[in-house]
């Protein structure tokens, strides 16, 4: 009886849910049928789909399991390391993503021109050329309405709706009415749902055709959030001039569109991130975007935008020295139907202000409805009705609401007219009004009263200034799991770190402002590709960069404002993952961050838990490395002082005369010598501490993987391993004698978690501290000017009296 009951049951859910899928996929297949009817693209963008091509992957890299399971033996007599079956450990290989597939089309020089560069040049170019030549054919063959890329569109459209376990997975997005080519994006991305931030600007500016500000936390999808209205626009735009009825010309050819959108951030990095990303949305549309940024090839760049696309995101400096040459396609900006400034706050301050001003006069005005105006070009009739909707403007960041005097004014709606902003007041508000910006604006701060993400988890470790390299050093080699990056406000901090951790060979990449483009866009491409890879970088990484997997922020220096530690935190716990920042706080550091717990609302912040037996080996190795650092600096200072000595010498066709004294050059020779072996002993004495390990008390001889492997150590482990992979011929039996051991390695948000005692820091208490410290500073001042007015006056009345 109760096994039939059951039967029925099953039965019954089994009809629901085809009932439930055909009812999705019904509708959702007609909606799009009709849209796709309707359509007048080319179909002459193939779509890859090696992004769902399996990636094949070992699992031995996952060489942590739980507290001591982790590195390879085999049993075979003698230890030796050998491969680790995935399979065996029900480990599952993971299929290719699509952000995997854009970091290889990076990889492959794709990030637009071949803006990074590597080896394979040549065959790129001749490859380049020839997918060029077969596009412009397509083009030229098939016509604007062509039926053939209609049906292939519905074909691909098809294979999706097919799939109505997946239609029915992004329900969430159909209220927001997007096109099907950008819902086609959407399901290749796998974004489920839609943000709250994309919820919220979605419809007011792509159906309402409003003007946004928009704040929401760091990692929120901020730039989907424009970006999927910019398209939506674009897309309906064509396919209302593509309707006969219209009686509209249509671009003629697919190469040759005016400028639409103009999107502008702070950074080269953040600015050839956002351009990735809505390629990626506009992927199956023909809408180009090209990254317009400094550090790179101008004239590439200028070839780029000899094509004419229609969206352009770039940095001030680069699009201002295009648009003051004279750039066609900068200059026509009548047809411009987007303005957006992305980390809106950061671009009113120094370095900035003045090219986008620039850029910004240059815009036509906004009074109400543009002239209508037939622009007319080289390839292309634009549609003249299609501009007449007004420009919008778009505003967007995670801190704006830290100016809450933009927001007020703006819910005032005094906007004042362009002519009177000549005052070269540099804040966000009079920056936006000059960019047309209507008082109407449709404004959406989702950030909390904290700013900060709630998913973030916050700690700080107190220490003394000289110490926090041990103390990183600590948090590197201890908790080493997960990418971490380490921010420091000064390039000098950048680089002196980055040469202590190369001498304790540590893995790690540095990024700051006077590094070479090229250079730094190699060591985000590095810091990517490694999964416990660590960035060293100064604030230029603060905003907007997206890396997945970022575990861990540390604040090596504490930064000057409120907003940049927003930032910086928020390149980890994005997009609904969690992660951990850590500060690392020096006495003089106690009133910023004071202050900067006030700004957020935070009375309390956790203590990082340290093991304080790792200290003295920590200390020992930071020691050995400082030493090391500072003879190899001085060396190759003397190096460069005498090269340039030399070459000056050289340029003015002088001989230099050695007129050191036979004794002057023994010593210095002797000198030499003795920094070389003192160099020799301490690399020496490093190595054999860094081959031992931090605990050497709790490191067992019987297992050479107990508590004590060092994380070099273990590196070495897993490079063997992979090695071992590669080799096919392993035996089924030898596969099963594999044993995992490892080392006990958390990554610092499970041990902020894990921490037995939490010690907070009451931010009161420190403001309390400081507060004290310097009125007693102030007492002891007055009173020792007292007492030198004082003696000042009795040396005067001694010297009366003597007179
Ligand atoms: N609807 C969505 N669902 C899931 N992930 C999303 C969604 N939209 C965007 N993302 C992903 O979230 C991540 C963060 O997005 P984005 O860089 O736009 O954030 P942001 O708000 O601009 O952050 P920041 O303020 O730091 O610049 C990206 O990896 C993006 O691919």
């Amino acid at each position: 009886m109760e096994q039939q009951q059951q039967q029925q049951q099953q039965q019954h859910r089994s009809k629901n849910r085809k009932r439930r899928s055909s009812i999705t996929a019904k509708t959702l297949k007609s909606y799009s049928d009709d849209r796709f009817n309707a359509l007048p693209w080319k179909q002459t963008i193939s779509v890859e789909d090696e992004a769902f091509a399996p990636l094949l992957i070992g699992g031995a890299t996952e060489l942590q399991g739980g507290s001591y399971a982790v590195l390879l033996f085999c049993l075979l007599g003698f230890f030796s390391l050998e491969e680790l079956d995935e399979s065996e450990y029900g480990a599952v290989v993971p299929e290719l993503s699509v952000e995997a597939e854009s970091k290889k089309k990076r990889k492959r020089g794709g990030s637009d021109g071949g803006l990074v560069g590597d080896g394979d040049e040549p065959k790129k170019k001749k490859k380049k050329q020839k997918k060029k030549k077969k596009r412009k054919e397509q083009v030229s063959e098939e016509p604007a309405n062509s039926s053939s890329s209609c049906v292939s569109v519905q074909e691909e459209a098809r294979s999706l709706d097919g799939d109505a376990e997946r239609e029915f997975d992004f329900y969430a997005w159909n209220e927001l009415r997007l096109h099907p080519l950008i819902m086609k994006s959407i399901y290749r991305l796998g974004f489920k749902e839609p943000t709250p931030i994309q919820k919220a600007c979605i419809p007011a500016a792509a159906h309402r055709g409003k003007d946004v500000i928009g704040a929401a936390e760091t990692g929120s999808g901020k730039t989907l959030a424009f970006g999927l209205p910019i398209l939506q626009r674009l897309l309906e735009e064509r396919e209302k001039a593509a309707k006969p009825q219209n009686e509209i010309e249509v671009e003629k050819d697919n190469v040759g569109s005016s400028l639409r959108a103009l999107i502008i951030t702070p950074t080269r990095e953040l600015a050839l991130q956002v351009s990735d990303h809505l390629k990626e949305a506009a992927k199956l549309t023909n809408i180009r975007v090209v990254p317009i940024v400094g550090g790179m090839s101008k004239e590439k760049q200028e070839r780029l935008l000899k094509v004419r696309p229609e969206i352009i995101v770039g940095t001030p400096g680069r699009l201002w020295e295009l648009m003051s040459g004279g750039d066609d396609h900068l200059v026509e900006l009548q047809s411009l139907s987007f303005f957006v400034l992305d980390e809106a706050d950061r671009m009113i301050e120094n370095g900035h202000f003045h090219e986008l001003r620039s850029i910004i006069d240059m815009l036509p005005t906004t009074g109400g409805l543009v002239e209508t105006h037939s622009q007319v070009s080289q390839n292309c009739v634009t549609v003249a009705n299609l501009q007449q909707k007004k420009r919008q403007t778009f505003v967007f960041s995670a801190t704006i609401s830290l100016s809450a005097d933009f927001r007020k004014k703006l819910r005032r709606g005094s906007l004042k007219s362009k002519q009177s902003m000549s005052d070269g007041v540099s804040s966000l508000e009079t920056l936006s009004e000059q960019a047309g910006m209507r008082a109407d604006a449709a404004i959406f701060d989702l950030t909390n009263s904290s700013i900060l993400v709630d998913k973030l988890e916050e700690s700080f470790i107190e220490c003394r200034e000289e110490d926090k390299d041990a103390y990183l050093y600590y948090i590197l080699s201890v908790h080493g799991r997960g990418r971490t990056i380490v921010f420091c406000t000064s390039i000098s901090a950048v680089r002196h770190i980055s040469s202590i951790f190369r001498i304790l060979g540590v893995n790690a990449w540095t990024l700051h402002a006077q590094m070479q483009q090229r250079a730094r866009l190699k060591a985000i491409d590095r810091f990517r590709e490694n999964e416990d890879g660590t960035l060293i970088a100064t604030d230029v990484a603060a905003r907007g960069l997206d890396i997945p997997g970022v575990r861990t922020v540390i604040h090596y220096q504490l930064p000057h404002t409120a907003d940049v530690y927003v930032h910086r935190s928020g390149r980890t716990a994005r997009a609904s993952a969690d992660g951990c920042s850590i500060a690392l706080i020096s006495s003089s550091d106690g009133t910023k961050f004071a202050s900067l717990c006030k700004s957020f609302s935070k009375e309390k912040l956790r203590q990082f838990p340290v093991e304080d037996s790792y200290m003295p080996g920590v200390s020992k190795r930071i020691s050995l490395a400082r030493q090391i650092d500072k003879i190899v600096q001085k060396d190759s200072q003397d190096k460069a002082k005498k090269s340039w000595f030399e070459r000056s010498a050289e340029s003015v066709e002088l001989l230099i005369e050695d007129d050191d004294s036979e004794e002057e050059r023994v010593n210095s020779c002797k000198q030499k010598k003795n920094c070389a072996l003192q160099l020799k002993n301490l690399q020496q004495e490093l190595n054999s501490l860094l081959s031992r390990p931090l605990q050497p008390n709790r490191f067992s001889n019987r297992f050479l993987a107990a508590n004590g492997v060092t994380p070099s150590l273990q590196h070495q482990f897993e490079e063997l391993a992979r090695q071992k992979r590669g080799e096919s011929c392993l035996s089924e039996e030898r596969r099963s004698k594999m044993v995992v051991i490892g080392q006990d390695c958390v990554e610092p948000l499970a041990a902020l978690r894990g921490a037995v005692h939490e010690n907070k820091l009451d931010s009161k208490e420190i403001a309390d501290k400081q507060k004290n410290m310097e009125n007693l500073r102030r007492k002891r001042m007055e009173e020792k000017k007292r007492l030198h007015e004082k003696r000042r006056k009795d040396r005067k009345r001694l010297k009366k009296n003597i007179e």
